[in-house]
Parts: structure tokens; C-alpha cells; sequence
């Protein structure tokens, strides 16, 4: 006789006890058993019933197969085997469980919710490890919302069957936030096709559009590498007409939505109600339309930040990748993936094309270009008329030394006005948010940080009280040091509020519009104020880097990067990469059409290569110079580097746990497994050593990634969570993460 066995993923279970389960499948279900199927199982010793997804079925002996359970119901057949495949794959790579990958591709889960509702709630916190204290109803609320982003105050009290209580109480506790929705337009209201006009590319253009057109069927990826204001969106758009038009399915992913409306509404205009739209700031229902128009084939183009790589299309042709280089594609939480190596294995599955684009694209991409593992398509003019913006760097020493003690040079408050003079608009850029972004005491030295973090506050000038940009704690602002009780306490640097007041003073009939987190708090307020800038009724547009990138304004003409010095000291082996793409995508925004444009790049550091290179526009200069120190470091691309971040309450636990998986890695890479090699950096305390009163220890393993590491580093992260010493300390291991420090 012979028995149909399952492989079941099985909801809710541990990382360290996860093995596959494996479940008879009764003869009367065996009909509607599939691979992606969802099932009821029965689990554990008290056999509670558990949801899972079918990853595999054999055939077997029913004799072998005599001590297993039996499944219990089946249901509907959620994914393709594509995706199933896809979540078995990740699963070796992530640390984690495959029902923790799968999890990502099952928003249906969520299907039984009807109805839109008004009232929307939001995480405040980005990491679990924040979670330590929540109850057992709070949490499924926050597991909920870490695996969508958001969802009405109804449909989360509905499906995760709890009152309001639980979600007052943790708005009490700083961990969610309500919001109106009204203030987001919804997307769909413009389903017509206004401009499917057809496309003429400039000779330049053309060449890179016929590279990638070559590759279309391909399984294979490729770089689209062109200055800032190229034309690169037409480029695409361009590619997308023949995938759709061969009847395959597309996915566009950008880095944040609400930062891309102009993205998005190129798309809407374009392609009208083929289009899809999936990011984290859609009610349950919303997205669970758009998945159900996807899965029917009715939407064909599916624009989205980072989990729309698990879109369901059947079709895959072409994945495009827009600003490659943003560190959003990468998953900081489980299960951390990196959303281009999702993009390589549907590519590869379906073959399909996977193709990134930038005007700056990552060290590491644009290597592998170089070498020949992704097709390179290059543009290196402006469209049309528009030529790159002339630079002018002011050395903000000599403005001091010249008695300017304001944080607008002389050079560029001139270029504001006759910018506003001449009817054009300008964009300033200042990497912090708040008035004042250091407080400290003149008598003792004290600075003044969050009780919570190990942060320092900032200044907030509108509610006159001091903020954590980690936790959200304030406190009313006083001048009394709490270290020595003098009333010497003393506010310095510059936010962005500080420099939208001063702008104000020097220019008083400009119209100024401030962007930053605290002027959208309203997830799609973005969406608005960028409307407004682009009707013109601002003449300077100040904010963080949400100002920097993406913009295409007609009479944007002068651009200021108020002070680039900001960035450039992070410990970080990323610092210069992110410098470099922040000020040449900030210095792009300018005179992207018939006007010329200028950039006024400020700095105490004129000589620094980074400013010099992205004042440029020198790509390959910056590229060529940071190549050579990644390679003289070892660093990505010449290394990969898995680093583990671990956090709990009691500090002294926190840092044996990581001294424990230190002495693991050692005693194995000496026996087992000597045949890795590897670098060990650490274990020390984070760069930011507490987040809301969680502690946070690192370390990180220089090595080449391979299928022999992750065996390692699950069986060491399997021994130390067994320790029940431990318990209560959370590890996370991430590959090639943007910040080990
Ligand atoms: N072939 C074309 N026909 C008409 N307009 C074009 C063409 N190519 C580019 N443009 C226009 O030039 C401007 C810049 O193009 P686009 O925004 O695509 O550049 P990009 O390379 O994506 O820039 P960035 O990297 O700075 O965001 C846009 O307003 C776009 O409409
Ligand atoms: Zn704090």
C-alpha cells in the first residue's frame, strides 16, 4: 500500500526547532493537495490545530509512513509553486523559518476582511527586539503590523479578534500611532489611460534601450547607468510596452512610494488600471485587492516598494529596480532578504529580465557590471537641451572667518535671490530634522541624551520640548543640566527647523516649504506638499534627504546642500557610497530641462574626494577611488559580511550572549568547519548601544558567503538559543547589511 506524504511549513514555530513537518494526506483530501496548498495540522503534544502550506508531496510506503499525523482540512491552493520554491530557498539563506518566508507572500491570509475604514494605525518602532514588553494580544497586533505596515483600527481589531483597548494601549505605549487616511489620495481614483503616446528615445537612449530589449527571455540581470535627468524612467517605460505587449507580466520597484509620486502617476497615466500598486500604506482590504487583481491577471504592472518582489503575477517578463542603490531593498527584519536576490531567482525561474537603474548605482552592483555578471547599458548625457548642473563648493571656514556665523553662505543666500527673482524655485537639502541637533551643558561638559537610547536629543522648536528620533520620548524643554543643576545648558547645530526660521529672517517674502518627518506625519502628506511646490506656490523647498532624490521640477534651478560635512563621519564602510549618492542625486534636481542650474554644495571640508567627486557628477572617479579601499579593507564586493545584532534588557546578558556565539564561531571555525575562512569583527556594543531600553551588541563575520557559513552560523545560533541563559536576548543575522557598526 501506498500513502501521499506532505511537507508541510508550519505557522508559528521556532527557527531552532524548525525542521520540516511531515503530515499523511487522508485519501479524501488528496484530490485538492497541492504544492501551496494551506492546510490545518495538528501540532505539538497537545496536537493544537496550526495553519501551513504545503511545500512538497511524495509518494511512499504506507508502512514508513505509519507514525505520522494526519492533516486535518485542506484549503484552497494560496501560492504558486514558484513562490513556494522561492520561500524553501530563502529559508536556507535567512535564519529563519520557511513559514516565516512564506508569510511574505501570503497577503490572501488576510482575505476574509471587507469593507475600507477611515482610521489607520501605524507602527512607531522598527525593530521587534523594541517588543519586549508587550502582552500577548499586543503583540499579534504588532506582528500583524510588522508584516503590512499599516491597516484600519477596525480591521485589525476584527482580525486579530481584539478590542480597542489593546491598540489605546499601545498608542500609550509609543509603539503605534492612529492617523487619518483621508489625507492620502487614493491612487486608483485615475484609471483611464491619459498618455500612451509613443515613445521617442534619443540616439543615446536608443542604444541602451536595444542592450536591454537583447535581453528580454534572458533569465539574466543588468545595470541601467545614466547621469541624473538621463531619461531613464523613458528608457523603461519603453521596455515595459514590449513585455506587455509579448502579454507578460511586469514588476517595478521603487524605493518609497510616498516619495515617488511622480513615479507613480507616470504609471497611472500610462498604463492606467493594468497597474497595481503595493507598499505598506494600504488598508488590509486595499491590498487584498490588489492582490486578487494581480492574481487574475487583471493588473499586469505591479509598482511597489520592496515586498512587491513576491508579487503573485503567473507571468513574470521584466523586473525593473528604480534607484538600485537605496539601502529600502534590503529587509531588516525577519526574514532579512535583499530584495535584488529575490529579483535574481524570479528572473532566473521565469526567465525574465531583472534590471537595475541609477544615475549611482552601489559599489558592488556596479562591479559586478564591470565584470560582466549583469549586462552594463550606459547614458551620459541629460535629455534634450538640459546639460548637468555648474557646482560651486563654499568653504564654510572662510564664511566664519568672514564673520558669518549663519549656516547660509553669503554665495548662496545671493543665488536664492535672484533664483526667487527670476520666478525659478530652489531645493535645499539639510540632513537633520528638528531646531537644534546637539544640547549640552557649558559647566560640566553633559550632553543631554534620551533617557531610553543612548541618543542625544533634538530640539523641536514648535512644541518647545526635546525629542528622541529613536523612541519618540520628549520632555519640556528647561536649561537646567540634570548632571550639575547649572542653568548652563547650551543648543547648537542646525536642523531643519533652525533653517527655515533663519531662511525666513534673510529672505522675508520667500514662500518656503519644509519637508521632513515631522511635517508628514501623514504618511502621503508627501504626496501633497510636492504638489503644491510643483503648482509653484513655494519658492524654496527645504527638507531631509526625502528632497534629494527623484524630483523632476521644470524651474527647480538652485539647489544647496546646506551642510554635506553631515554624513561623512559615519564609521561605517558604506559612509562615502551614501555621501556620494545623496549629494550628486540632491546637485541632479537642478536644471533638468531648457534652464541651467547651479549647486552650491556648503562644507567645512572643501578638499574632502567624496564632495569633490559628486560635485562632479564623476561616478567613475568616486567609483574608481572607493573600489580600491574596499579592496585594500576587504570589504563588499571583495567580502561578504554576515553581522550579528544582539539585543535584550539586561546588558550583561546581552553582551555574554554574543561573547557565547564568539566562542561557538572560534571553537568551530577550529574544528568542524576550519575549512571556512573567515574575519571576526567584534563582538563590541552597537554604534547606538540602546534603543528604548534595549541593549544592542554586534559582530560581524568577514567571509565568502556560501551554503557551508549559514550550516555554521545555525548551528551556533541553534546551541546559544538552547541555552536558556539566553533567553531572553534576540539574535538577528543579516547578510551585507548597510550599517555593521
Ligand atoms: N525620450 C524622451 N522624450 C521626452 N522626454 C524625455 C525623454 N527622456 C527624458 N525625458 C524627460 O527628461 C526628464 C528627465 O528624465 P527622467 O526623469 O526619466 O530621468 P532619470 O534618468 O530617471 O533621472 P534621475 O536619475 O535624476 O531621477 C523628464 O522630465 C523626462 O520626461
Ligand atoms: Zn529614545
Amino acid at each position: 500500500m501506498k500513502a501521499v506524504v506532505a511537507t508541510v511549513a508550519v505557522d508559528n514555530t521556532f527557527f531552532s526547532f524548525d525542521t520540516d513537518y511531515s503530515y499523511i494526506v487522508p485519501n479524501s483530501i488528496l484530490e485538492n493537495a497541492q504544492i501551496g496548498s494551506k492546510v490545518s495540522v495538528p501540532f505539538g503534544r497537545g496536537d493544537k490545530t496550526r495553519d501551513g502550506i504545503i511545500i512538497e508531496l511524495v509518494e511512499t510506503d504506507l508502512e514508513k509512513s505509519n507514525n505520522l499525523k494526519k492533516i486535518k482540512s485542506i484549503d484552497e491552493k494560496l501560492l504558486d509553486d514558484e513562490l513556494v520554491k522561492l520561500a524553501v530557498w530563502l529559508k536556507e539563506r535567512c535564519f529563519c523559518t520557511t513559514y516565516d518566508c512564506l508569510k511574505q507572500m501570503l497577503p490572501r491570509k488576510y482575505g476574509v476582511l471587507k469593507g475600507k475604514s477611515e482610521r489607520m494605525v501605524r507602527l512607531l518602532v522598527d525593530d521587534e527586539s523594541e517588543l519586549s514588553q508587550v502582552t500577548k494580544k499586543q503583540k499579534i497586533v504588532c506582528d500583524l503590523l510588522f508584516d503590512i505596515g499599516t491597516a484600519g483600527a477596525n480591521e485589525i481589531c476584527e482580525f486579530c479578534s481584539v478590542g480597542i483597548s489593546v491598540l489605546k494601549n499601545l498608542e500609550n505605549n509609543g509603539i503605534i500611532e492612529f492617523y487619518s487616511k483621508e489625507i492620502y489620495r487614493n491612487p486608483y481614483e485615475n484609471k483611464e489611460v491619459l498618455d500612451n503616446s509613443e515613445i521617442l528615445l534619443s540616439e543615446e537612449q536608443q542604444k541602451a534601450y536595444l542592450t536591454n530589449k537583447n535581453m528580454l527571455g534572458s533569465g539574466k540581470s543588468g545595470l541601467l547607468f545614466g547621469v541624473t535627468g538621463s531619461g531613464k524612467t523613458q528608457i523603461y517605460l519603453k521596455l515595459i510596452d514590449d513585455v506587455i505587449e509579448n502579454g507578460k507580466d511586469v514588476i517595478v520597484l521603487v524605493p518609497e512610494i510616498a516619495l515617488t509620486p511622480q513615479t507613480l502617476s507616470i504609471f497611472h497615466r500610462r498604463y492606467g488600471d493594468k497597474v497595481a500598486v503595493i507598499h505598506s500604506g494600504l488598508s488590509l482590504g486595499e491590498r487584498n485587492d490588489e492582490y486578487k487583481r494581480i492574481d487574475r491577471g487583471l493588473a499586469k504592472i505591479v509598482v511597489g516598494t520592496r515586498s512587491a518582489i513576491f508579487a503573485p503575477v503567473h507571468n513574470l517578463g521584466l523586473i525593473v529596480m528604480d534607484e538600485e542603490q537605496e539601502q529600502t531593498y534590503k529587509s531588516e527584519r525577519t526574514p532579512r532578504y535583499n530584495a535584488k536576490d529575490i529579483a535574481k531567482f524570479r528572473a532566473r525561474y521565469n526567465k525574465a529580465y531583472f534590471l537595475m537603474s541609477s544615475a549611482t548605482p552601489s559599489i558592488e552592483t556596479y562591479s559586478n557590471a564591470l565584470n560582466g555578471k549583469y549586462v552594463l547599458s550606459t547614458v551620459t548625457q541629460r535629455y534634450g537641451n538640459a546639460v548637468l548642473p555648474n557646482v560651486i563648493t563654499v568653504d564654510m571656514k572662510n564664511e566664519m572667518k568672514n564673520g558669518n556665523k549663519s549656516p547660509i553662505s553669503s554665495i548662496l543666500l545671493q543665488h536664492l535671490t535672484e533664483t526667487i527673482d527670476n520666478g525659478k524655485q530652489a531645493i535645499l537639502l539639510i540632513n537633520r530634522r528638528g531646531y537644534n541637533t546637539f544640547i549640552a551643558c557649558n559647566e560640566c561638559g553633559h550632553v543631554i541624551t534620551c533617557p531610553n537610547c543612548s541618543i542625544s536629543l533634538t530640539y523641536h522648536s514648535y512644541n518647545n520640548r526635546l525629542v528622541c528620533h529613536y523612541c519618540g520620548y520628549t520632555k519640556k524643554l528647561d536649561n537646567i543640566c540634570p548632571e550639575c543643576g547649572s542653568d548652563a545648558v547650551r543648543y547648537s547645530g542646525f536642523g531643519t527647523q533652525r533653517i527655515e526660521e533663519e531662511l525666513q529672517a534673510l529672505l522675508p517674502d520667500a514662500k518656503i516649504l519644509r519637508m521632513d518627518a515631522d511635517t508628514t506625519t501623514a504618511k502621503f502628506s508627501h504626496e501633497k506638499l510636492l504638489e503644491q511646490f510643483g503648482n509653484k506656490e513655494y519658492n524654496i523647498l527645504i527638507g531631509t534627504q526625502m528632497v534629494a532624490k527623484g524630483l523632476d521640477f521644470e524651474d527647480v534651478t538652485l539647489v544647496g546642500v546646506v551642510n554635506a560635512d553631515n554624513s561623512l563621519y559615519d564609521q561605517n564602510y558604506t559612509a562615502s557610497e551614501r555621501s556620494f549618492d545623496l549629494i550628486t542625486q540632491v546637485v541632479g534636481r537642478a536644471g533638468r530641462r531648457d534652464n541651467s542650474g547651479t549647486a552650491i554644495i556648503q562644507t567645512v571640508n572643501p578638499q574632502n574626494e567624496t564632495i569633490d567627486f559628486a560635485s562632479h557628477q564623476d561616478y567613475i572617479g568616486f567609483y574608481n577611488n572607493e573600489i580600491m579601499i574596499r579592496k585594500l579593507m576587504i570589504y563588499p564586493p571583495f567580502c561578504d559580511i554576515y553581522s550579528a545584532t544582539f539585543t535584550g534588557e539586561n546588558e550583561n546578558t546581552v553582551a555574554l550572549c554574543s561573547k557565547a556565539f564568539f566562542d561557538r564561531l572560534v571553537e568551530y571555525n577550529s574544528d568542524e568547519y576550519k575549512d571556512i575562512k573567515l574575519v571576526v569583527l567584534g563582538p563590541t556594543q552597537a554604534k547606538i548601544s540602546k534603543i528604548n531600553n534595549t541593549y544592542r551588541y554586534r559582530l560581524a563575520i568577514k567571509c565568502k558567503n556560501s551554503q557551508r557559513i549559514r550550516q555554521m552560523i545555525t548551528k551556533i545560533l541553534k546551541d546559544v538559543n538552547k541555552d536558556k541563559v539566553y533567553s531572553k536576548v534576540s539574535i538577528s543575522i543579516s547578510l551585507n547589511p548597510p550599517d555593521i557598526s
